[in-house]
């Protein structure tokens, strides 16, 4: 592709790819220099063209020698654009999820879903790059513009169809996905996370809700989960844009789930939709999964899936990683239950979905992550206190923190608690101390390899220790 085309004049130098990052750059790449929460992407502008670049997209300010300034008031927003001109084509249905907690529960299952239905689906997020065949991990939910629209391009070439990603609040508000049509967007909830990066409840529903407002393909449809306290709001604005809208949960038009029966292994819903009247037998427990599951069937029938039939694929979903799974069951009987609840709202609900299936005590083993919103931590206590029979609390990512700062943030909200610094320490004491009839739930990091201490990634995962633990 020559440069002539992506920015309307007659350059005809060949662009060769994209970086957001100088030391990505290529000869013949096209270099985007954004400011950052870190560093100011224009102070490494005259070493991106050193390295080769042709062209530079930056605000017009922004000083650039030696190769075609591309300027634009929103670099982000231009560079996306241009670099999706570049990538393109993309699988022709997308859809994409926000909200606080259950995007990748959602996005998974909608893989699912449609891959049931018959199609090469896959989904991007924060378990990775997901296809029927395999798992790529990208590091971040939402990955950088470059690295999303680069793997989104290969899917497509891959013969992917349908694709279902995650739209972190970080991701839209740095523009990670734009340029990539969306033919459906799902809201699942709002509650307290990311106010380090956001500042405050109003501009992190702001960025969230950026997807409907400016994402979503003006003739796509929003699916949103009607029971929120924010859904009326994503609500109207869908309206009022003209989007076809789908609700869903007791709330719910679409989907209005009118009962919820849980049994041993999962639960029996039962759903109205388009006058009729459905039961499903979902395999998987707690109310939380329900939303997901509901929400996901959302985007399947909002991409032109049989609402039957979607809802019939639903008793055949298979657990997402890290999301109530069951890591293994200790020798006396007690199951002990990973989850990825790093929220005070994720907490609840995690408790909450094991709390019918515990005739014992519920004994909890929590943290919450360093260099993350502190406010969430004290609550996240008090969720702990509210719900477990017995709280450990112990270290999830100090990262750069000191870890007994935060578990001392953590305490406050749950005095009645146990401190064991040491995670392997504490899950250990947790397996040790449950009885035949208990469930224990270690919660904070699901399907992680690693526990970050530093800079450094120590390897750590919950599943396997609680197996040997419990060996
Ligand atoms: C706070 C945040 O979102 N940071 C991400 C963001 O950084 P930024 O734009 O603020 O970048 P910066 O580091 O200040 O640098 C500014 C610019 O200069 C460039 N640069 C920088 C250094 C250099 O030597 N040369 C250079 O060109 C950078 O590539 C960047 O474009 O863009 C970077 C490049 O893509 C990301 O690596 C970085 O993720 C950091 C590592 C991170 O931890 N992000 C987390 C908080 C995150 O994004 N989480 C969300 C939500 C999680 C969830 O709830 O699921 C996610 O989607 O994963
Ligand atoms: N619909 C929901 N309502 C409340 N809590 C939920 C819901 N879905 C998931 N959770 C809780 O949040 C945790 C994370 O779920 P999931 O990974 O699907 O969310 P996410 O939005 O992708 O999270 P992240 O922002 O870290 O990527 C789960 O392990 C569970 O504890
Ligand atoms: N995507 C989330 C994951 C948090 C997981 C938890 N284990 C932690 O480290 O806080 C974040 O970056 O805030
Ligand atoms: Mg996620």
């Amino acid at each position: 592709m020559k440069l002539g085309m992506l920015t309307g004049g007659d350059e005809t130098a060949i662009v060769t790819g994209f970086a957001i990052d100088h030391r990505k750059v290529a000869p013949g790449t096209i270099f985007g220099a954004f400011e950052g929460a870190r560093v100011n992407g224009e102070d490494f502008i005259a070493a991106a063209v050193r390295a080769g670049a042709i062209a530079v997209v930056a605000r017009p300010e922004a000083v650039v020698e030696g190769a075609v300034h591309i300027a634009d008031a929103n670099p982000r927003g231009r560079f996306a654009d241009l670099a999706a001109q570049f990538f393109a084509p993309f699988p022709a249905v997308t859809a994409a999820v926000t909200g606080t907690n259950g995007k990748t529960s959602t996005v998974e299952m909608t893989r699912q879903l449609w891959r049931m239905a018959g199609f090469h689906a896959a989904s991007i997020g924060t378990l990775g790059v997901t296809t029927a065949d395999e798992r790529v991990s990208t590091g971040l939910t939402t990955p950088d513009i470059v690295t999303f629209l680069s793997n989104v391009a290969g899917l497509a070439r891959e013969g992917v169809t349908h694709l279902a990603f995650e739209a972190s609040s970080h991701g839209l508000s740095q523009y990670r996905t734009q340029g990539l049509p969306v033919r459906a967007a799902a809201f699942t909830n709002l509650s307290r996370d990311h106010l380090d990066y956001h500042g405050d409840m109003a501009t992190y529903f702001t960025a969230k809700m950026r997807l409907f407002a400016e994402v979503l393909a003006e003739d796509g449809a929003a699916v949103v989960w009607a029971d929120d306290p924010h859904a009326p709001q994503v609500e109207d604005l869908a309206r009022m844009r003209g989007n076809r809208l789908i609700t869903v949960g007791e709330h719910g038009k679409t989907l209005r789930l009118i009962g919820r029966t849980p049994s041993l292994l999962g639960q029996t819903l039962e759903i109205e939709a388009d006058g009729a009247v459905h039961f499903v037998r979902l395999p998987l427990i707690g109310a939380y999964q329900a939303a997901n599951a509901l929400t996901a069937a959302g985007l399947v029938i909002a991409t032109g899936g049989d609402i039957g039939q979607t809802l019939a694929n639903c008793a055949r979903l298979q657990p997402v990683r890290g999301r109530l799974e069951r890591a293994v069951i200790a020798p006396n009987g007690a199951p002990v239950y990973v989850d990825y609840a790093h929220t005070p709202d994720a907490l609840e609900a995690a408790i909450a979905a094991l709390k019918p299936h515990t005739e014992g005590r519920l004994i909890l083993v929590f943290g919450a992550g360093g260099d993350r919103d502190p406010g969430k931590r004290q609550l996240m206590g008090q969720a702990a206190a509210v719900g477990a029979d017995v709280a450990i609390v112990t270290d999830d990512n100090p990262r750069t923190e000191d870890p007994a700062e935060i578990r001392r943030a953590i305490l406050k909200g749950a005095p009645q608690a146990t401190e064991i610094g040491d995670r392997g320490a504490a899950i250990a004491a947790a397996i040790a101390m449950a009885e035949p009839h208990d469930i224990v739930l270690i919660a904070g990091k699901g399907h992680e390899q690693g526990q970050i201490v530093g800079e450094m990634v120590l390897p750590f995962d919950d599943v396997s220790v609680a197996r040997e633990c419990a060996a």
